[in-house]
């Protein structure tokens, strides 16, 4: 899958971006703050709806406007639909594909699959337990966008949960009555967690077991000297798991069932502290590395170097490339600013694993920062412009300050209506 046109809206730094693009690699070349990565961001916000820099949409949108628009032709297996999401921070976003509106904005995800590699990747190694989590549920619903449903539906029991515990102290004032209808209450919200949490928690546990070879696979890439055995990955539920380790992991029933009588024994710890303590919410995922199988394994946090930490943010990533790949998918890989953070040799090692995707979008400060295997089309951003870099060795006909922007405003986007 590629994506062949881009046109932006009051997105980020852009009043207006309109590019073309091709399959395989395209660098984007600037310095700093020029707009590089708001460009790369758009096409991923496209695809998750969340963006790997922030965590709430009122940075996307330009100072000073209300709403932004994201707008991209995708081609897949040689047929072209056009997505588009506008954010309306503090509002609902709208999605539609070839024009027609989505019943939800979430329909859209999935459509488009990007895997991004960001400086910000270790957080997902350093970082709190959530970054962790967010990576898990992000790749789930990147492979199965059905569960972006089951997702929204546990944040919503969730919080709908924390008020009633919250409001639970309140009631125990307010005696017997109201608290035994509070209780109540309390209790259909239990079996809600327990049956979308244990659905979560399944799927959560099977990408687990799916991503893990994968993982060390590619940590024995870019790692030097590394073994495919020596990174793990193990996933740290917030209860006892019902069986024995090494067992067939237990049914989604057998899930539900554990985690309301886990509910259920922490009742008065979670009333006292007006907060869900059991579920997925309050899971991690422990990366460890250790020498071979047999070697002492120590987490990653707190205990890697910087260098480690990096090849295992990016092992975590090349992975998730590996495994929807061989769901059948080739996503779009975007590399984020991550040569700069590299040496010399994972640089090239990099390049070489990814230099096969059909669409690999780069940015970087430095051109020559982007390693040879990966040469391809170039623009070069700057001043809130977006310009093919043009090669004077190539074509000295072509004069550099050409505007290729007259020619890009009849593209095919340009035509479909905004709906503003
Ligand atoms: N909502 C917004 N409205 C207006 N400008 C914004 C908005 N969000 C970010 N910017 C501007 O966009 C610029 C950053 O763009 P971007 O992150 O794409 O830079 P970059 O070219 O990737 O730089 P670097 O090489 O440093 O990573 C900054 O100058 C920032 O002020």
């Amino acid at each position: 899958m590629y994506v062949s046109h881009l046109v932006l809206h009051d997105f980020r730094s852009y009043a207006a971006a309109d590019v073309r693009l091709e399959p395989g690699v395209t660098a984007f070349i600037g310095r700093n703050g020029q707009g590089k990565t708001n460009l790369v961001e758009a096409v991923d916000y496209l695809s998750r709806q969340s963006s790997h820099r922030v965590a709430t949409d009122a940075p996307l949108v330009r100072a000073g406007a209300d709403q932004a628009v994201v707008r991209a032709a995708v081609v897949r297996d040689g047929r072209t639909a056009v997505l588009e999401i506008e954010l309306n921070p503090g509002r609902a976003n709208r999605a539609r594909v070839n024009r027609s509106p989505l019943p939800r904005s979430r329909d859209l995800v999935g459509i488009l699959r990007t895997v991004v590699f960001s400086p910000e990747d270790l957080t997902l190694v350093k970082g709190d337990p959530s970054d962790r989590r967010r990576f898990l549920d992000d790749l789930l619903v990147l492979r199965t966008p059905r569960l972006a449903g089951v997702r929204s539906d546990y944040d919503r029991v969730l919080k709908q949960r924390n008020s009633l515990l919250k409001n639970l102290g309140a009631a125990r004032r307010g005696g017997r009555d109201a608290q035994e209808a509070a209780l109540g209450t309390l209790a259909v919200w239990d079996e809600h967690l327990a049956r979308t949490g244990a659905e979560l928690l399944d799927e959560r546990l099977a990408l687990v077991r799916a991503l893990t070879p994968y993982v060390g696979a590619a940590y024995e890439t870019v790692a030097r000297g590394a073994s495919r055995d020596d990174a793990g990955l193990e996933y740290r539920p917030s209860f006892t798991l019902p069986g024995d380790a090494g067992e067939a992991p237990p049914d989604r029933e057998t899930l539900a069932g554990a985690l309301l009588a886990e509910v259920e024994r922490r009742r008065r710890e979670e009333i006292d502290r007006g907060l869900s303590l059991v579920g997925p919410h309050r899971d991690d995922l422990l990366l460890s590395l250790g020498q071979g199988e047999a070697g002492t394994r120590l987490p990653v946090k707190g205990y890697a170097s910087h260098g480690e930490s990096w090849s295992f943010a990016l092992a975590l990533r090349l992975a998730s490339y590996d495994l929807l790949r061989a769901d059948g998918d080739d996503p779009i890989l975007i590399l984020d600013d991550v040569f700069a953070e590299l040496d010399t040799e994972r640089r090239a090692r990099l390049a070489e694993l990814v230099a096969g995707a059909e669409q690999v979008l780069v940015t970087a400060a430095v051109g020559a920062d982007v390693p040879a295997a990966l040469q391809g089309a170039r623009f070069v951003v700057a001043g809130g412009e977006v310009r093919p870099e043009v090669d004077p060795e190539v074509d000295p006909e072509v004069d550099p300050g050409v505007d290729p922007g007259e020619d890009a405003a009849r593209g095919e986007l340009s035509g479909v209506d905004d709906g503003r």
